[in-house]
């Protein structure tokens, strides 16, 4: 597979924006007239640059709204033409995007549009140079791939070929199975994007929200597969304009820009049982082995724990870690930490095969994380997320192997096998928040390493503005991760664990004795609660008393409570009853806005 990426994805100028894409291993770059006009180098210096740094110039793009005029208009844009030929030539580029007119064309005759793109390629054959002919989404006559297509057929020339670009395909609902029906070789270039599903024009959408492959909810794969099956051979290539992405550091994007196609191709490989391109599959999660808390006091988080009912597991017998847990659900306290205050820093999770998912991780990019083990430790293979959160495999049950390192717990409730208590307790979802440039690359992390799909975004308002929520979660539901976006001036969300349990109302109560103050709910959040579910009312004042929060669905109920922030890490207790699936979103307003006051 050969890789290229269009310059306009990336930020900075045009020598930096090269240099980041040779340094993240693409093959090659598409460069949009803009970058070179903005830049000092000459076309020579950049061509030089880019022979230098090993990357082939797959595709420029210099003008725009060529066909579809009349005769005079035509004649400028011939000229025109010419010039940004003599260009390329100086610049070592042979292909040529044309989008589809989507300003200036007046006439919707296909004869005499095909005849015009001919006379397009005729003058670009005297300077050895391909015209890919692209139709845009918003093109004014030509909109549609097939159309574009037809075009090409019809003008018939042997330096004239297409140019198919998912986000146009995809963004209308245009069937892409007719890709299979354009010979490969005719395909001279191909583009690819992501997008979330919007309801918005498509220019904006086009131009704003374009998101690398595997963060948005474009079937790519299926894509991908009918442009491999029509016989194209040329670069996957990213045309991803996002304002995100044109902001953010030009060498981690490239590098982040350049996993999004590993994926995409081992997934597209994968769907059709082809050799190359491969991966190690992703490893199925079976569930949450632990989360970690790092801090280098956590005693405030020892009483919580305690307080919630969690039972102590031990002190680690080499370093200042401890363990606690409460059924399945297992916190492990660090103290071998640099920063001052607690926060979420590990999540392990459980697997068939602990070194294949490392091999995918490596494969897709994801830092390997050295954490010093003894002799006799259990040796896990961590990588880091985008955010520095370190994720851990394991394949053994915990019983077996990290557990035993802890000693001296409470042996009466504990029984060493990592559970205790009767509560069948288990870890409910890791929420993980994210700075505005960190969470399309968390998404693709998420996605590509540990193999989770993601839900629908929704927007929570906050005190500052709307925080978009997107979960993630295994295809079971055992491991669910819901991350959160803040306003990129409001201060980052803490991030929390959420623990499953039965009996929450005696949980609840039992924490209180212990001395635990919960986050205080407003008595008006209870006034609607009345209003909206009709409620009983010793119910309704159980829950206002204890401070819990409540929610219901067509599948069942959900019923939570959060503890204070410490540091930046806080817990919730939930009880799920009956099938609900949810994770309490009408209440999130009523925590981010306690949280904050
Ligand atoms: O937004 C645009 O103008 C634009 C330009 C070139 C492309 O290949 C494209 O897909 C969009
Ligand atoms: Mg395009």
């Amino acid at each position: 597979m050969r890789t290229s990426i269009a310059t306009v994805c990336l930020s900075g100028s045009l020598t930096a924006k090269l240099h980041a894409c040779a340094e993240a291993g693409f093959d090659g770059v598409e460069i949009m007239d803009t970058d070179l006009l903005v830049s000092y180098e000459s076309p020579e210096e950049i061509r030089t640059l880019c022979e230098r740094l090993g990357l082939s110039i797959d595709l420029f793009q210099p003008f725009r709204d060529f066909e579809g005029v009349e005769e005079e208009p035509l004649q400028d844009n011939l000229r025109r033409a010419e010039e940004k030929f003599q260009l390329m030539r100086r610049l070592g580029a042979d292909t040529v995007l044309v989008c589809s007119n989507a300003g200036t064309a007046t006439v919707d005759d296909d004869a005499r549009v095909a005849e015009q793109l001919g006379r397009l390629a005729d003058l670009a054959a005297g300077y050895d140079i391909r015209i890919a002919y692209e139709a845009l989404a918003w093109g004014r006559f030509v909109n549609d791939y097939r159309h574009a297509w037809k075009l090409v057929e019809m003008a018939d020339r042997p330096n004239l070929g297409t140019c198919l670009d998912s986000f146009h395909i995809l963004a209308r609902g245009h069937d892409p199975s007719a890709i299979e029906q354009i010979p490969g070789e005719k395909i001279y270039f191909l583009q690819l994007a992501d997008a979330p599903q919007l309801d918005m024009d498509v220019l904006s959408w086009s131009r704003h929200h374009r998101l690398f492959p595997g963060e948005g909810s474009f079937d790519l794969t299926a894509f991908l597969t009918h442009v491999l099956r029509a016989g194209y051979r040329g670069p996957l290539s990213l045309e991803v304009f996002n304002d995100t992405f044109r902001q953010t550091d030009v060498v981690s994007t490239a590098a982040h820009a350049r996993r999004s196609l590993t994926w995409l191709a081992d997934r597209t490989a994968a769907a059709n049982s082809w050799e190359t391109d491969r991966l190690e599959d992703p490893q199925p999660l079976q569930d949450v082995d632990f989360v970690e808390i790092s801090g280098n006091s956590l005693d405030d988080v020892d009483e919580m724990l305690a307080q919630l009912g969690f039972t102590f597991g031990g002190k680690h017998r080499s370093k200042p870690v401890r363990l606690w847990s409460l059924g399945e659900s297992r916190i492990i306290l660090n103290e071998q930490s640099r920063e001052d205050s607690p926060r979420l820093s590990a999540v392990g999770v459980r697997v068939d095969s602990a070194e294949q998912a490392a091999r995918r991780g490596a494969a897709l990019g994801a830092p390997a994380v050295f954490r010093r083990t003894y002799a006799g430790e259990h040796v896990l293979h961590p990588v880091a997320a985008p955010d520095g959160t370190v994720v851990y495999w394991n394949d053994q049950p915990p019983e077996g192997t990290w557990i035993r390192e802890f000693e001296g717990g409470d042996a009466e409730s504990f029984d060493g096998s990592g559970r205790s208590g009767s509560r069948a307790a288990c870890v409910d979802h890791i929420n993980l928040s994210y700075r505005w440039h960190e969470f399309e690359e968390a998404v693709l992390f998420f996605h590509s390493v540990l193999g989770l799909s993601s839900q629908d975004a929704q927007d929570v308002p906050g005190p500052q503005g709307l925080v978009r929520s997107q979960v993630m979660r295994s295809t079971d539901g055992a491991v669910r991760l819901p991350l959160n976006l803040a306003p990129p001036t409001a201060p980052m969300p803490a991030r929390h664990v959420a623990v499953g349990c039965t009996g929450i109302v005696e949980l609840a109560r039992a924490a209180r004795r212990r001395g635990l103050q919960f986050l205080k709910v407003p008595d008006n959040y209870y006034a609607d609660l009345r209003a909206k579910f009709g409620l009983q009312e010793n119910f309704l004042t159980e829950l206002q008393e204890l401070d819990l929060l409540y929610d219901r669905s067509d599948s069942g109920e959900f019923i939570h409570f959060y503890t204070p922030t410490l540091g930046d890490v806080f817990l919730e207790m939930v009880e799920r009853i009956g099938d609900y699936d949810g994770y309490g979103a009408p209440n999130a307003p009523v925590r981010l806005a306690a949280q904050r006051s």
